[in-house]
């Protein structure tokens, strides 16, 4: 049984408590608090320099949070290892830098549910008789979308089609929450338009984070948007309510909606 179809034992599938972090003697994350049911797909959107990758940074386990407290399903996860964290049931993107480039498509996934599994790098003898985490790989290269491409090297795919790899490899190991860090960066309107159809799909029934940029994919994906300034969660809510909230307008989103209007405005 994977980590997702376990039933969680809380209420929420995440919950940041007061969580605070600093770099030397700056405080760069300063007593978020968010809570995310289970199923639900959040935006965290902000200011650069907000501290929206240091959060993902916190949660997913790369860095240690200095007070507060991070839980998975009701139990605690900070202070533990990144695999630690994955084999709990949380996953986060890996960058398109991480594919093993010379291995395919499947070959990839593969790599991924397998590692999920326990395997390390010495299973290469044992692959013939992998059926099952060869059955779950072919399924995941169908759901995002590489079937045709299921046998062509990750190095020779197209920079969107690298994208979905990425999360094909993160949702391989069956994790319940998902973290995904600006997953349309970098694609044209009409891939983004795909993509953000692409990963409502494959993350159905899960509960997804993300950290984006892009207004339209924030408001086109997230049931409740988290808006972090300066290391704060000033407003968690639905994307209508996000919108009107008069300190969020002030903060962040009045400035960015008119930035976005004016250049739509310019073409
Ligand atoms: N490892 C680190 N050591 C010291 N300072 C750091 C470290 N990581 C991040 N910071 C600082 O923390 C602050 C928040 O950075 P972070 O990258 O989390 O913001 P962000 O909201 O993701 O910004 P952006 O939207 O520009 O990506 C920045 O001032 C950054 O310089």
């Amino acid at each position: 049984m994977t980590v997702a179809q376990q039933k969680s034992s809380s209420e929420f599938a995440l919950e940041l408590v007061d969580v605070r972090k600093s770099f030397g003697k700056t405080e760069i994350i300063r007593g978020a608090n968010l809570k995310v049911k289970p199923g639900e797909r959040v935006a965290i959107i902000g200011p650069n320099g907000a501290g929206k990758s240091t959060l993902f940074n916190l949660i997913s386990g790369r860095f240690g949070i200095s007070s507060g407290e991070i839980r998975l399903g009701g139990a605690r996860i900070d202070g533990l290892q990144p695999y630690e964290i994955n084999r709990r049931g949380l996953a986060r993107s890996f960058q398109v830098s991480n594919l093993f480039s010379r291995l395919s498509v499947f070959e990839n996934i593969r790599c991924a549910v397998l590692w999920s599994q326990g395997h390390r790098y010495a299973f290469w003898k044992f692959l013939a008789d992998l059926h099952d985490a060869n059955d779950r790989a072919e399924e995941i290269v169908e759901a995002v979308g590489l079937d045709k491409r299921r046998d062509h090297l990750a190095v020779n795919l197209t920079y969107a089609e690298q994208r979905a790899l990425e999360i094909g490899i993160t949702i391989a190991g069956g994790s319940s929450v998902i973290l995904l860090d600006e997953p349309t960066a970098g694609m044209s309107k009409s891939e983004t338009k795909r993509f953000i159809q692409l990963i409502r799909q494959v993350t159905e029934g899960r509960t997804l984070l993300t950290v984006e940029h892009d207004m339209g994919v924030v408001f086109g994906l997230a049931d409740r948007i988290a808006v972090l300034v300066y290391g704060e969660v000033i407003a968690f809510d639905t994307p209508e309510a996000v919108r009107a909230n008069p300190r969020v307008q002030e903060a962040y989103l009045g400035s960015v909606l008119a930035d976005q209007q004016a250049a739509q405005a310019g073409h």
